[in-house]
């Protein structure tokens, strides 16, 4: 057990590694350009300090020669730090877009790799709020702040240096009043990331929620569930908030604190710089106001440098996090390649599985789908039948007993043949805001012929007519009705030329006559393995069928044609059916 959680951990560390180098990858060049550039304006800025101790030290000497010579170095510094922003204006942008689509195209690349029962259980907000949200954090106080702390950090140890060069113990004054509040903001990391990610969570589930209230919209309305509408997006909009108010706490604390070190630290140097001038310790007035010029380069990048290790800490968090969101799910690959089409069929013996260990949800379930033939799964709700289809099309891969097809067992396979063999056609249809033609065809260029016949055994000939397969068919399929959207899913599936066809109650929204229509057509496919979920116990309808499976409590309890199901005694079928009618 230990050593599994090591190994989990360690897989997570590698993943965000990964997603970290996402941002780098193909961009070290701008990112070197940056460095070198933030490192010329802190010498810059260092230099000046210098200058400024010449200027005064010359004005002492009574030398106009070196107060020219400070004036042509000044011009040139001037010069200097305005090359270095304008070069910067072309090279910092460039470099955040490159980090932060790299970044973005390394997760959708991994969530691509996720298993097809990966958002079963919910979760897309969570995703959602990752590309967006975070993204944003990490691009403001990660990428950005990488180059401010080479600045800051450079301008810190050259003042430092400077310092050391003008007076050691006045140098010494200056490190320790430094080291304090570095420490503070090495120390309170930790917390500020903590906060970061509880934030990070809260806006995933507040995106969440948005979602579902403008998706439930017209069910609001409807129902004048305006007041619980409210309640519900306040609560999330509280604990968002909330949370996010900890988080500034935080945040604003570690800068108090900082702030209230470098005041000191600043004085410090202040008094002790003029200390020394008085006591006759060798001290100049060009000398003192380079360290009080000096101390801004200090006072700076301590005030700045704790909360910028803190943030960069907590946005390291955030990938790690995403990183970690991104190895669940991912899929187990079997190298076996099925066949497009089956010649024996499928076969499920003694299969079982739970979503949650306490409830089991097939218990030993067995049945056998000969290839080529075409079978109904009815039972009452909750009885196993779409977990049935799920473990199908490979969504898990933690069931008991054997699932095998063609004699594969399907943990065996290799899902990316499964899914060339197995298409599902799902009762909640999803269609992308795209045209007829790209969603039945999926954006792939098809041969004419079989899309116009897919398209008739769909039973979707008379809307093409009408309208054509450049209809736009609108977010989520909005500009079409319930039962075309279905017919739409089911074209594609066909098109598909799966070698097995699920139906999890693909008709469910048709009418009478269009699910007829779609059945007989599904029933008339040839060489086809076909498995239809449905709730439709219509006797004109199951008679088409090979063979119907019924499904009791996750287990097959009764099997065969509608005829010899009806004519068993006190059979469940039957006590179905009659129901149903
Ligand atoms: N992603 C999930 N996480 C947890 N439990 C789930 C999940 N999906 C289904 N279940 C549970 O598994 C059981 C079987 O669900 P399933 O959807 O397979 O039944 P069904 O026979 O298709 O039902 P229906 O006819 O109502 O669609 C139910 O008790 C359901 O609550």
């Amino acid at each position: 057990m230990g050593a599994q959680r090591r190994t989990s951990t360690a897989g997570r560390e590698d993943g965000a590694r990964e997603l970290w180098a996402s941002m780098f990858r193909g961009n070290w060049l701008l990112f070197s350009a940056n460095v070198v550039l933030y490192l010329a304006q802190a010498i810059i800025t260092l230099a000046f300090a210098y200058i400024l101790k010449q200027t005064f030290d010359a004005v002492a000497a009574g030398s106009l020669d070196l107060l020219a010579q400070t004036g042509q170095a000044v011009a040139l510094l001037m010069a200097a730090e305005l090359a270095t922003e304008l070069a910067m204006r072309a090279s910092l942008p460039a470099f955040l877009r490159r980090a932060v689509s790299g970044y973005r195209r390394a997760v959708f690349d991994r969530l691509l790799g996720k298993g097809i029962g990966a958002f079963d259980g919910g979760g897309a907000s969570r995703y959602e709020s990752a590309l967006t949200n975070d993204v944003t954090t990490i691009e403001t106080t990660y990428l950005e702040k990488i180059f401010t702390m080479v600045t800051e950090v450079v301008s810190l140890a050259g003042s430092v240096a400077m310092l050391l060069a003008q007076s050691v113990p006045l140098a010494v004054v200056a490190i320790v009043s430094a080291l304090v509040p570095l420490v503070i903001g090495l120390a309170s990391g930790g917390r500020l990331a903590a906060r970061q990610r509880v934030v990070s969570d809260a806006t995933g589930r507040f995106v969440g929620t948005v979602h579902d209230l403008a998706c439930g919209f017209p069910l609001i309305k409807s129902f004048s569930a305006e007041d619980a509408a409210r309640e519900r997006f306040e609560a999330a909009n509280g604990t968002l908030e909330a949370d996010k108010r900890l988080r500034r706490r935080t945040e604003l604390g570690i800068r108090a604190l900082a702030m209230t070190a470098q005041g000191i630290s600043q004085l410090s140097v202040m008094f002790f710089g003029a200390w020394l001038a008085l006591s006759g310790r060798g001290m100049t007035v060009g000398g003192i106001l380079m360290a009080t010029q000096l101390m801004n380069s200090i006072a700076q990048p301590i005030q700045d440098l704790p909360s910028i290790f803190a943030a960069r800490r907590a946005s390291l968090g955030l990938v790690g996090k995403l990183a970690q969101m991104l190895g669940e799910n991912r899929e187990r690959m079997g190298g076996v390649t099925l066949p497009a089409t089956l010649t024996k069929g499928i076969s499920l013996s003694n299969v079982t599985f739970d979503y949650d260990e306490n409830l089991p949800v097939l218990s030993g379930l067995s049945a056998e789908f000969a290839a080529g033939g075409c079978y109904a799964v009815v039972g009452a709700s909750g009885s196993g039948k779409s977990t049935l289809l799920s473990l199908l099309m490979g969504a898990h891969s933690n069931y008991g007993g054997q699932i095998a097809f063609d004699g594969c067992e399907l943990r065996d396979a290799s899902l990316e043949s499964l899914w060339a063999t197995v298409s599902l056609v799902r009762q909640d249809t999803f269609l992308f805001d795209a045209t007829l033609r790209e969603n039945v065809t999926m954006f792939t260029h098809v041969d004419a012929a079989e899309l116009e016949s897919a398209v008739r055994r769909a039973g979707l000939a008379s809307f093409v007519a009408a309208h054509g397969m450049d209809y736009p068919c609108g977010e989520g399929g909005s500009n079409l009705s319930g039962g075309e959207r279905q017919r739409v899913c089911i074209a594609r599936s066909l098109l598909h030329g799966s070698g097995v066809l699920l139906l999890d109650e693909a008709t469910s929204a048709l009418d009478q006559e269009t699910a007829d229509q779609v059945t007989r057509s599904v029933v008339a496919l040839e060489g086809t393995t076909r498995i239809m979920v449905t709730h439709r116990l219509d006797a004109g309808q199951l008679r088409l069928f090979d063979g119907i499976v019924v499904l009791r409590d996750g287990r097959v309890c009764e099997q065969g044609t509608f005829d010899e199901l009806m004519a068993t005694p006190n059979g469940y079928f039957r006590a179905l059916y009659t129901v149903g009618e």
